[in-house]
């Protein structure tokens, strides 16, 4: 049996290796329909559109991606030539809620007392919906898809004229009832308090571009990008903190997503699945013994690593960023989320 697989899934070996007697390994931005002549299996991450086109050739018996996002696979396509496909919802959920907290932190932004929002209130946006308010925030929450959540639930503009810090985790909707596309844009911008903070960590085109230049005072985290990978100089320089789509890529993040792949694959095969603690490793001891919830996140996950190894990196051309951006996140010196340190 034939897998493909993107080359930046870690645990293949362990997981699949028993399974398979041919793995072959591709960089998902290029992976072309010639590849998979007689793949059986085809595992991806989200860089791979995985659609008529690809699938021309060959039609594999499962599609697996080691993501929550699902905005690269053509469904409809999938459901319609009966091929099994499986994404791996919640696998680095915390991973991104680590990510907005430590950016938060980085920030020095206080949370006792002030109103933050959540954009899209699912896997992730619910996590850090109750963990800003763990931290004495007042959360509400805009998700059309929802009649109740963690928060209370409001609309968007309601959202953007009472929030102190509003964070993006909806996925990349183009059309239907909710498009998610330009959500915040140059228009309702305008909304915002002054001195906001916005993070987005969910889809790069939620938030347009335009909308970084709209407004001089807003405080911009942002790991995802519109044009992503082809990002300018100019909207890097408007983020405090600017990352290369990595607010998921805590080590066990990766790994979860490849096990919750190798669980759907194994089930539709009747093969046994494995559980978690199989793979997880043990807890870690903890990395500082402050009580304080900012240093405690700046022991785990030192975020202004992240930005600067990004804003050193990316300093040409968006032609020329799009091949650094994709290599950093290639080349991830990792990190662990904060639940795998022991802080008991
Ligand atoms: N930066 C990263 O590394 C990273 C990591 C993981 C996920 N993501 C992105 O974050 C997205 C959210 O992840 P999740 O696990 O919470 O997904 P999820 O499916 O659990 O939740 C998404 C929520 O967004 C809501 N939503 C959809 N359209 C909306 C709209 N127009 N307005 C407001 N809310 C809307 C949905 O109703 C849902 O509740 C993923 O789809 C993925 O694109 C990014
Ligand atoms: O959708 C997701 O799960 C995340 O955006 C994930 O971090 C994407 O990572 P990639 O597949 O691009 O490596």
């Amino acid at each position: 049996m034939k897998l493909v697989v993107d080359e930046n899934i870690p645990g293949v070996d362990a997981l699949f290796g028993g399974y398979f007697d041919e793995i072959v390994r591709l960089n998902g931005r290029t992976m072309s329909a010639e590849a998979l002549a007689n793949c059986d299996a085809l595992v991806v991450r989200s860089v791979t559109a995985v659609d008529r086109k690809l699938l021309s050739g060959h039609l594999p018996k499962f599609v697996g991606t080691c993501t929550i996002g699902t905005d690269h696979l053509d469904i409809p396509f999938l459901t319609q030539s009966a091929v099994p496909w499986s994404s791996a919802p919640g696998c680095n959920a915390d991973s991104v809620a680590d990510y907005v907290m430590a950016a938060l932190a980085a920030l020095e932004q206080p949370l006792r007392g002030q109103t933050a929002a959540v954009v899209g209130c699912g896997n992730v946006g619910s996590r850090v919906a109750l963990r800003l308010q763990s931290l004495g925030a007042t959360v509400v929450a805009v998700d059309p898809n929802l009649t109740h959540a963690v928060v209370p639930l409001t609309s968007l503009s309601e959202a953007l004229q009472i929030a102190d810090i509003c964070c993006f985790h909806t996925p990349l909707v183009r059309d239907g009832r909710y498009p998610s596309v330009g959500l915040l844009n140059e228009a309702n911008i305008q909304l915002l308090k002054k001195g906001a903070v916005i993070v987005n960590a969910g889809r790069g085109p939620v938030i347009r571009d335009a909308a970084l230049f709209a407004r001089e005072d807003i405080r911009w985290v942002l790991d995802v990008w519109d044009a992503e990978p082809a990002v300018s100089q100019a909207s890097i320089a408007r983020a405090e903190i600017a990352t290369p789509h990595i607010a998921g890529y805590a080590n066990e993040a990766k790994l979860r997503g490849t096990w919750m792949i190798f669980n759907a694959w194994a089930a539709l095969n009747d093969i046994p699945t494995v559980g978690w603690e199989q793979v997880a490793g043990a807890k870690l001891a903890r990395p500082t013994e402050s009580k304080a919830w900012q240093d405690q996140i700046a022991a785990s996950y030192d975020i202004w690593r992240d930005d600067g190894i990004f804003r050193t990196a990316l300093r040409g051309a968006p032609e020329e960023n799009a091949v650094t951006f994709d290599g950093l996140r290639k080349h991830y010196p990792g990190r662990n989320e904060f639940s795998r340190f022991d802080w008991e």
